[in-house]
């Protein structure tokens, strides 16, 4: 069956339907990781958007039930040059074609996903609509005009847990699959903020020692305070940050009474809670062959990264340093309270996919838990 993209700037794509059939619409981005679309389409921070995988065969590995970053896929479209249906993997339960059609996620394969990328690193991200019910380019256009931007949209609040849990799963082991941490290992009790959390940070949280308990992005700081936690996680999540003033308001009662960490849209609260501002890049990163330098030990590490929004260092003033750096576009990749134990990054230490290289970042959070508690 036909499908066809069409950008809010005019451009068409056509191809060939794949996943669930109908019409979706989003922001069009384009991911770099040449493996892992399963954590990439089960990743909350794709709410509202529609990912174009820039490695040319997708599907190959089919889907298994324990490669996933959250309990469904949050996307609105998925876009790939070639899919391949005949899957083999030992862990494969199901085909990505079934996957999305059981999710109702519409895909579209078959075009050139070369010529969409340069074109969005071009001309920058945009908002798109993918349809195997319009044919019609013109009216294609037209809806693709009519999509909200993502700059200005609170979508992190509604992709949050309902009430407060605790989280006891470790990371993946080849041997042992995933197994739960006994109470001894756990110890430091860390409050964490769901915005759209992926399991693999939690995984590391707890791996790490943390004693995790989970709250809802709405969760009061005085509650939070109340269980007399040794730390606060700040999760990514999808869309700007900076329609979220409740949420910033309330991160800002933290600061100066607990060690801070945050990621991706965690950082760039955190970010604005300090008094800095965010902004929406051309395309952004996504990937997970990023390289970036922690400024600390002049280390290049190759990153996974999903954004789109950044945070403006020189806006915080004084207070924060810049902690990382991206070696490609050189924006904000982690920043670092010059006086108080509060750090965060801008890309995915969990990884999920991507390479372990930032794992020893939730070793540091531990570090100034372990520092703060002395
Ligand atoms: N992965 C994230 O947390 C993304 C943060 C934010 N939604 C952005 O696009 O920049």
């Amino acid at each position: 069956m036909k499908a066809v993209l069409a950008l809010a700037d005019g451009r068409v794509f056509e191809g060939k339907s794949f996943g669930a059939t109908g019409e979706a619409v989003g922001e069009v981005v384009f991911n770099t990781a040449m493996t892992g679309y399963q954590e990439v389409l089960t990743d909350p921070s794709y709410r509202g958007q529609m990912v174009t995988m820039t490695y040319t065969q997708i599907g190959n590995t089919g889907i298994n039930p324990e490669d996933i970053e959250s309990k469904q896929l949050y996307l609105s479209g998925f876009i790939v040059k070639e899919y391949h249906d005949c899957y083999s993997n030992w862990r494969a339960t199901m085909s990505l074609d079934a996957y999305l059609k059981e999710n109702g996620v519409v895909g579209i394969q078959g075009l050139d996903t070369r010529a969409l990328t340069r074109h969005l690193r071009d001309k920058g991200a945009q908002n798109g609509v993918i349809s195997t019910v319009d044919s019609d380019h013109e009216s294609l256009v037209k809806k693709a005009r009519a999509v909200p931007s993502m700059a200005g949209l609170d979508l992190a609040t509604g992709v949050s847990c309902d009430k407060p849990y605790h989280w006891t799963e470790k990371l993946w082991d080849l041997e042992a699959g995933y197994t739960a941490a006994t109470p001894d290992e756990l110890k430091y009790k860390v409050v964490a903020y769901d915005f759209g959390i992926k399991y693999n940070i939690l995984r590391c949280l707890v791996s790490a020692g943390c004693d995790v308990t989970v709250v809802p992005a709405t969760f009061p700081a005085d509650e939070a305070l109340a269980m007399n936690p040794d730390g606060i996680f700040l999760s990514n999540g999808p869309g700007d940050p900076e329609p979220m003033t409740a949420v910033i308001e309330n991160i800002r009662k933290f600061v100066g009474k607990k060690p801070i960490f945050g990621i991706c849209l965690g950082h760039q609260l955190l970010g604005l809670a300090l008094g800095g501002q965010t902004m929406k890049l051309k395309f952004g990163n996504h990937g997970s062959n990023l390289p970036v330098m922690d400024l600390d030990t002049r280390r290049v590490e190759i990153t996974a990264q999903n954004h789109g929004f950044s945070v403006d260092i020189v806006s915080l003033g004084h207070a924060c340093e810049l902690a990382h750096e991206n070696l490609n576009d050189q924006t904000v990749e982690g920043m670092k309270h010059k006086d108080l134990p509060i750090f965060s990054v801008q890309h995915h230490p969990e990884a999920s996919p991507g390479p372990h290289d930032s794992h020893y970042l939730f070793g540091r959070f531990v570090e100034l838990m372990e520092k703060e508690k002395a």
